[in-house]
Parts: structure tokens; sequence; C-alpha cells
């Protein structure tokens, strides 16, 4: 007997799915992809459930879906992961599922493909541009339109002016093939000892298949990856999907080379910078099992595996696995619930573990797999402090002699060195020295920040500009401004003066603009084509710099300023990674890091290169304060044009709140980036013993609170990273 009637999740912001009939003739099944008729428009949802009956309204007046989507239809795998993230994350299951129907707009039949080929003379008019493009095109290649304006670097506009003018000519492109697959007896990198045996471990329970974590957890160049890929293989033997979530994502091409070496092909790539087309390729390949590995940012969790058989999160101690707007998740603690419905093996990789993961593997629930020493037995950096209230540089200088002297000492032996600073820009703030006024983006509680490469004074919240003043707005004063405080830019110009011969590669996602520009620049580092490399976090994420071996970092305190429970530990991670970068291959690396604090327990740490002291002590702080993964956090987030309005629907918000032993709720108080985008923030937090069901708690919560007035919001976030 076919159902009658349908119970659709739409991805939109609601909890429940809607009651649909379906049509006669019409098969579908739970789980089918559906187009359903919803106010004025059609929308693309996931059939819930099936019944008799529907479950509002009444029956005759129900509106009838529309048709079947062409394509497989989620797995109860997912669909369950769903369920358990909307409940979890106090979420519409609405909004979760919009996560993974990322496109659903495009998943209509396959359209014909686009393509250019050299059909004439060259262009009267030639620029660099159009000579890339006639360059790429070479040998009679056929290209897709957008695939071709990418990989050159050129817009689409660039393309079509040639095909006016008859230099190229537009063809229909055969549909794309499907990628080869990768190959799990590609021949592999022979492993160390050590690495040899994780890696027999992983490929063991990727054999077996159930669920299983893991912590590999090796010292930065130990050679992890390798390890993992031997899962990956195992897993692809048994025909078996991999998800591989990986940070920055778009600028690991070391990566994608790497897969290709032990699998033969690239994985197949998810995150924002591929283009749609491509996507949907994908997100089609994995629902119907042709895919069989995809590497990706943390929304390719939500992809739908056809048999998903691994999970692999490397770095998972990486904060931008963390998303923050919408619906609030953590894709690592995410990726693991994954893991445990699919019944698979997770695999989480990471020189510096997350306190939560850590204490998870001291006790027992993680199993740790441990690459204590460096491929090729490389030593690992000698850590050294710069005090800064003694050594550091003359007034205006940001680089103290002691790591100017390094710096030079490298270069003259043809190493490359690297100096590390966590802020974009010239400087952080401008201030007048007539009167003191302060340069502040008019909608947020921020500073601005010079870009002088920009010419633009940069709101780093809401990526308000505007150019730099005259005269003070305050006092008139003409060119009275002052710049305060270094950002990598002003590093920069320092270290062009000091070092006027060396090669110098400025990394920073404003001043390299586009992927294609920022891998390039990387494989030149790669290369050995720099001298002095000079960045922002962009560098310190995974690079494998052969050449590289002095790390120094100009303000090791920087991130230590927060008053965020996470300070120490983000403080720790990053610069230990950043100092990870040196000595990589030649095995003599060294790291400077600059401080005004040489005795803060994160610098004793890195310092005594001890790792065990600081998770102690970073441990044995989160238990004292019961701070996670000891205690439970959640927040609840208001937000108003109007600072009034957001007091007082906060303080009916606290009004409300359940009593609850074990539970205590702190504020409403002043988030501490009060005003953002011109909105104004109050904050309630939730601290609760590791036994209370926070995302429970706050359920409950919630049903009890009135709804906020239409300019007024409410975000919740169970486990916030940060408290901003
Ligand atoms: N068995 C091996 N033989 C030779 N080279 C290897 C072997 N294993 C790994 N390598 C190489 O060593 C380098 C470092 O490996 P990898 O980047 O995986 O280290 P990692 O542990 O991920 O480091 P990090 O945490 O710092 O990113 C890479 O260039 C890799 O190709
Ligand atoms: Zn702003």
């Amino acid at each position: 007997m076919t159902a009658r009637f349908a119970e659709v999740l739409v991805p939109l912001g609601i909890d429940q799915p809607y009651s649909y009939a379906v049509p006669d003739g019409l098969a579908v099944a739970v789980g089918d992809l559906v187009h359903v008729p919803l106010g004025p428009r059609t929308v693309t949802g996931v059939v819930w459930s099936l019944g008799a009956t529907p479950r509002f309204a009444n029956p005759a007046k129900l509106r009838k879906i529309d048709g079947r989507v062409e394509v497989e239809g989620f797995r109860p795998e997912l669909m369950n992961f769903i369920e358990w993230v909307a409940g979890y994350t106090v979420a519409p299951r609405g909004a979760v599922l919009r996560m993974a129907l990322r496109l659903n707009e495009n998943l209509g039949p396959p359209r014909p493909r686009a393509g250019i080929r050299r059909a004439g003379p060259e262009p009267a008019r030639m620029t660099a541009q159009r000579a890339r493009v006639l360059a790429a095109l070479e040998g009679g290649l056929s290209y897709g339109k957008s695939d071709l304006a990418r990989e050159v670097g050129v817009s689409v506009a660039v393309i079509e002016g040639l095909v006016d003018e008859g230099t190229l000519e537009a063809v229909e492109l055969a549909p794309e093939v499907p990628a080869a697959r990768p190959d799990p007896d590609h021949p592999a990198l022979a492993l160390s000892a050590t690495q040899a045996e994780a890696a027999a471990s992983l490929a063991a329970a990727a054999s077996r298949g159930g669920f299983a974590t893991f912590l590999l957890d090796g010292v930065t160049g130990s050679g992890k990856t390798e390890v993992y890929f031997e899962a990956v293989a195992a897993a692809l033997r048994r025909g078996r999907q991999v998800l591989l979530l990986l940070p920055e994502i778009a600028l690991t091409t070391a990566f994608l080379e790497r897969f290709v070496k032990r699998f033969g092909v690239r994985p197949a790539e998810w995150h924002s910078e591929v283009p749609p087309r491509r996507r949907e390729r994908t997100w089609r390949g994995l629902a119907a099992g042709d895919t069989q590995v995809v590497a990706g940012a943390r929304s390719a969790l939500f992809l739908p595996f056809r048999d998903l058989g691994l999970i692999v999160v490397d770095e998972e101690h990486d904060a931008s696995y963390k998303q923050e707007d919408g619906v609030a998740y953590n894709a690592r603690d995410m990726a693991v619930v994954r893991a445990r419905l699919a019944e698979v093996p997770i695999v989480l990789a990471s020189a510096t573990p997350s306190i939560e993961s850590e204490v998870n593997a001291r006790r027992g629930r993680y199993r740790r797999l441990a690459l204590p020493s460096r491929v090729g037995g490389a030593a690992l950096p000698e850590i050294t402090a710069i005090d800064m209230t003694r050594q550091g540089p003359e007034r205006g200088r940001w680089i103290a002699p002691s790591l100017v002297a390094a710096i030079e000492a490298t270069i003259a032996r043809q190493e490359q060195a690297l100096l590390f600073l966590n802020r974009r820009g010239y400087a952080p703030l401008t201030l007048c020295r007539a009167c003191g006024h302060r340069l502040r983006c008019p909608s947020c509680d921020a500073w601005l920040v010079e870009h002088r490469f920009r010419r633009r004074l940069v709101c780093h919240h809401c990526g308000y500009s505007m150019p730099r003043p005259t005269a003070c707005p305050h006092c008139q004063a003409a060119e009275s401004f002052v710049a305060v405080g270094p950002g990598v830019e002003r590093l920069a110009e320092e270290a062009q003066a000091r070092f006027p011969d060396a090669r110098l590669s400025i990394l920073s996602s404003d001043l390299v603009v586009g992927v294609e520009r920022l891998r390039a620049e990387i494989t030149a580092i790669e290369r050995g084509e720099v001298d002095l490399v000079i960045g922002t976090q962009l560098i310190a994420k995974g690079h494998h710099f052969p050449r590289l071996t002095l790390a120094g970092i100009v303000d090791g305190d920087l991130g230590l300023a927060h008053g965020d429970p996470r300070a120490a530990e983000r403080t720790f991670q990053l610069l230990h990674q950043v100092v990870g970068r040196a000595g990589r291959e030649s095995g003599h690396g060294s790291g400077l890091i600059q401080t005004y604090q040489p005795k803060h327990p994160v610098m004793t740490a890195l310092i005594a290169g001890d790792r065990e002291l600081f998770y102690d002590t970073e441990i044995a702080a989160r238990e004292r304060a019961g701070l996670p993964p000891f205690g439970r956090l959640a927040t609840l987030l208001v937000a108003a044009a109007d600072a009034a309005a957001a007091e007082a629907y906060a303080r009916t918000v606290a009004a409300a709140a359940p009593s609850r032993d074990g539970v205590r709720v702190l504020g409403p108080a002043e988030a501490p980036i009060a005003v953002l985008r011109g909105r104004h923030r109050v904050r309630l937090l939730v601290r609760a013993a590791r036994a209370v069901n926070v995302s429970d708690y706050v359920r409950e919560w919630l049903a009890k609170v009135p709804p906020p007035r239409s300019n007024v919001t409410l975000a919740v976030d169970v486990d916030p990273q940060s408290f901003a």
C-alpha cells in the first residue's frame, strides 16, 4: 500500500515537518527529496515520515507534493544526524536540514555545459589577462567557461570579450565523466616504525567498521597525514566513503598533492571556493556512491554519504570548526556524533589537541595513538622567550634586536625565517595627537584598523571602511593622526627597512586576494623563493616549508588579553603550531617568542617544550572552575538596534529561567563586543554541572519565554567557544 500523506521537513527555520498529500501515482519513500508548495513558492524538502493520516489540518485541504527530485534520498543515518544536531544545538530541524541541502536550487536535471576553445587569430589588442586565457587553451584544449576564468584568474567577461572578437568560440562540452577512483593500492611512502604501528591500528578499525574515536596525537611534522591515509585506504578497500575535514581547506594545495601521491587522484573538495556546479556534482556523487573521498571544510559534515566508512578531522583543535552564525555547532564534536550514528571510526588528529579531546584520551574514552617524533628524526624547535620588558626594541619598532640578529643569521645561511603576528592591517588603533580622539567603527564597539595597502580604515568586525581622514573629526586638527601598535603591514615595513636584500612574502588574507594567488604564494615559499615570510594565522596551519628554520612570534601575548575561558588554550595551540613550522626538514629549527609575560604558564610550557605541563595546568584550572569539559556552558545572546530594547528583553528572558540543581544563570550582562553591526548585545550565560543536559534545560527555558519583538533577536550557543 502506498502512503497517502507525507510529513516533509523544509530547509527553513522551522522545527516541525509540514503535512502534504502524496498525489496518486507518485511513489515516495522516507528520505526522498521532494518539491513542495510552501506559501507562494516551491521549496525542496525531505520526506521525514509517511503515514495513512496527516499530523496536521484537514486532509481535504492539504496541498500536494509537486514531485520527487531525481537524486538519491537521504539515508536514515543522515536524518538521525540532523535530528541529533538540532536537539543538541537547540536549533529548528529545518535550519539544520538547510545545511545539508545547501544547493537545493541546483538539483535540477544535469544541464549542458558551455565550453570554450580557440577558433581564430589573436585579438587586435593583447593584454596580460587575454594572454593567460590563450595560453591555457593552447593545444586545442577546451574548457568550461567559468572553470577557465577561475583557473587563470580572470573574469568571465575577459573570455566573453575574446568570443566576441572571434578568437575563441563557445562549444557544448560532453557531460563530465565521473572522476577516477582513489586507488588504495597506489604505491605509498614507506612509513617509519611508529607511523606504521599507528597506521595499522587505524586501518584495522576502518576495516572492522564500528564506532571508535582515535586521537592521533603527533608532534608537528610527525607525518600524521600519511598515517591517517592508511585508514582512508582501508575504508576504500571495503568500498566505503571517507569524509576528511580540514581547516582552511582552500589553502591546502600541498594536502591535495599528497593525497594524489598516495591515491593517484585528487579527492573531491567541498568549501565555499568550489564553484556551485562542481559542488553539485560532488553532492550527487556522494549520494549515489560514485564519489569516494571528500575533503572539506566544516560544512562537509552534512553531506549525504551513501555509505560512510570513516571520518578524519585534521587539526581537530582548530577554532574554525566552530560555526557561530545561524546554527551554532562545533564540527569536531558533531563529527564524533555522526561517526557514532553511522557506526564508523573517527580519527581526530592534532599536535595540540583541544582540552576536551585530551581529557577524553586521558580517561580512555578516546584511543590515543602517539607519534612522539618528527619524520626522519628531525629535532623539535628550540624555543626561547624574548622578555620585552628588558630586551625589547626601541620605540616605534616591533622586532627586538635578538630576533633581528636571528633573522639575519638565518637568511645568511640561505634558510627561511617566519615572522608571525596575528593582526591584519597596518595598525590596530589610530588616534589624534592633539585631542586623543580614537577612530572607531560607527556601528561596532571596536577601533578602526588602518590598512595602508588599501588606504583605508577598516572595521574587522563588520567590514565597514573609510578613507583615512585628513583632519580629526573631533578637534579638527589637521594631519594629527598617529598609528598605534603594529599589524602585519607595519611589521613588513620594518622588515623591509631592516633586511633590504631579503625576498619578503607577506601573507594576510586581505593582502593576497583570492585563493589561487594565495596558493601560488604558498607554493613559492615551499620552493624556497622567499627568505622572510610575514604573516597572520594563515601561515600557521599545516604548512610544510622545507627551508624554514626560524619562527619569530612578534606578540606572544596577543591572544592572552581576552577574558575568554579558552584564551590560554588557544594561545598555546597557535604559538605551538607557528613554531612547529620551523626546522621540519633541517632538524635545527628555533622559535623566538616576544612576550611581556615570560612567566605566564603558556610561555613557560612552550619554552620548556613541555606540552604535558601545559595540559596538566590547564586541565586542573578548568576542573577547579567547573569549566568545560568538567562543566557545561551555553550562552543566550540578545541583540537589538536599541540598547534599552535588548536589555529589557534580556531581563524578560532571565526572569523565565527555570531553577534547577546544578545550573546557574549569570547575567544579563553586556557582551564584550557590546555593539556589533549596529546591534546592542546582551548576554546570559548558563553554567551547569556536567551531568546536566543543557540543551534540554535551554529548550525548556525558551518554551517559557515570550517571543522577541520583531527587531530583537535571541541566539543560543551550546558549548560557546569564545565569549566575544
Ligand atoms: N614515512 C615518511 N617518509 C618520508 N616522508 C614522510 C613520511 N611521512 C611523512 N612524510 C613527510 O613529512 C612531512 C611532514 O608530514 P605531515 O605534514 O603529515 O606532518 P604533521 O604531523 O601533519 O605536521 P603538522 O601537525 O605540523 O602539520 C610531509 O612533507 C610528509 O610528506
Ligand atoms: Zn564595525
